[in-house]
């Protein structure tokens, strides 16, 4: 199998193996715009001495962090530290799912929506030195489809620019931003129909997010009311809204106060199904992803054990 073949480039402390608290960093060499090098050194200068047993690993190709952290709970690892961003968390996470594993986090991702909200440093020093002395928290999780995910997922505009932006090679906030600019005049919002807790609704909205966390990464406040530990999933629907509502809403979005706009609906709920007429891609924590016609949502309470 290819993830068995992955090199494990450093193994320390292998005398005290036994008694140490033993984590596995998964690096995704592609997440983000930094190099990785400089990970590595940050990780040997501040472990090193720690009495923690650590290994380093690299993903290879996307969906290698899955099969990386299967080993890891086989191996009885205690964590699992993705370094990348939400969709290598993403990957590691839902195979931590009901373990004894617990995720850690050095955020190296493009929006780190997932470490943002649970208040996880952005500075990478300060990330790997919390690992020292972690709490551990439970989290939700919550599935579309039967997909995993743990920021957010939706229809509409959002999932529009994820698979628009998975075909380009711009990454970094500044292509999201460009690209999601341009694309906002051109956009045209969809009719959607909801059922939840004994209710059917049907919408036309420019984008409908389901989140387990409150934003969907660089600070972007999707439902800033979102508790990843209610075991339930907030829906945002964003109505078809006028062109001139766009500056209010980008403040909104980025001052957590979205849900006071008149174009805004919240609900929550720990089960939703969302129907459209036609197959449009969706996106699962920020990766594009077709679903079909109607996606079946569900929160799963305290699925996830993370190190903050
Ligand atoms: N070695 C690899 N080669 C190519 N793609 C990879 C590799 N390892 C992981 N991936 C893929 O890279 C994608 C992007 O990773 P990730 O989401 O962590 O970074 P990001 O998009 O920059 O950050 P964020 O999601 O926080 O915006 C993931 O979907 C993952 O499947």
């Amino acid at each position: 199998m290819q993830a068995e073949q992955t090199p494990i480039i450093e193994n320390t402390f292998k005398t005290e193996k036994e008694k140490a608290t033993k984590i596995v960093f998964i690096i995704n060499p592609v997440s983000g715009t930094q190099k990785k090098e400089n990970i590595v050194t940050l990780i040997h200068e501040n472990l090193k001495l720690s009495g923690i047993h650590y290994d380093i690993t690299y993903t290879n190709f996307a969906g290698h962090a899955t099969e990386l952290a299967q080993q890891a709970i086989e191996q009885k690892y205690d964590a699992v530290v993705a370094v990348g961003g939400d969709g290598t968390i993403n990957e590691i996470a839902q195979a931590l799912i009901k373990s004894r594993t617990a995720l850690a986090i050095i955020p190296q991702g493009s929006g780190n929506g997932l470490a943002r909200h649970l208040g996880i440093s952005m500075n990478t020093k300060e990330a790997i030195k919390r690992l020292l002395e972690p709490k551990t928290m439970l989290i939700d999780a919550a599935t579309a489809n039967g997909n995993y995910f743990f920021c957010t997922s939706g229809i509409g505009f959002d999932a529009h620019i994820s698979a628009s932006f998975a075909t380009r090679i711009l990454r970094g906030l500044g292509g999201y931003v460009y690209f999601t600019i341009k694309e906002l005049f051109s956009y045209k919002p969809l009719t959607y129909t909801l059922e939840f807790d004994g209710q059917k609704i049907e919408r036309e909205a420019f984008l409908i997010a389901f989140a387990n966390s409150t934003q969907y990464g660089n600070n972007a406040y999707i439902a800033p009311q979102a508790d990843i530990q209610d075991g339930k999933l907030d829906i945002c629907i964003l109505k078809t809204f006028p062109k001139t509502q766009i500056p209010k809403l980008a403040w909104q979005l980025f001052k957590r106060k979205l849900p006071q706009n008149q174009y805004i609906e919240t609900y929550q709920t720990d089960k939703v199904k969302i129907s459209f007429g036609k197959s449009i891609p969706a996106h699962i924590d920020g990766e594009s992803k077709g679903l079909g016609t109607s996606i079946e949502y569900k929160s799963i309470p305290k699925a996830l054990s993370v190190w903050v």
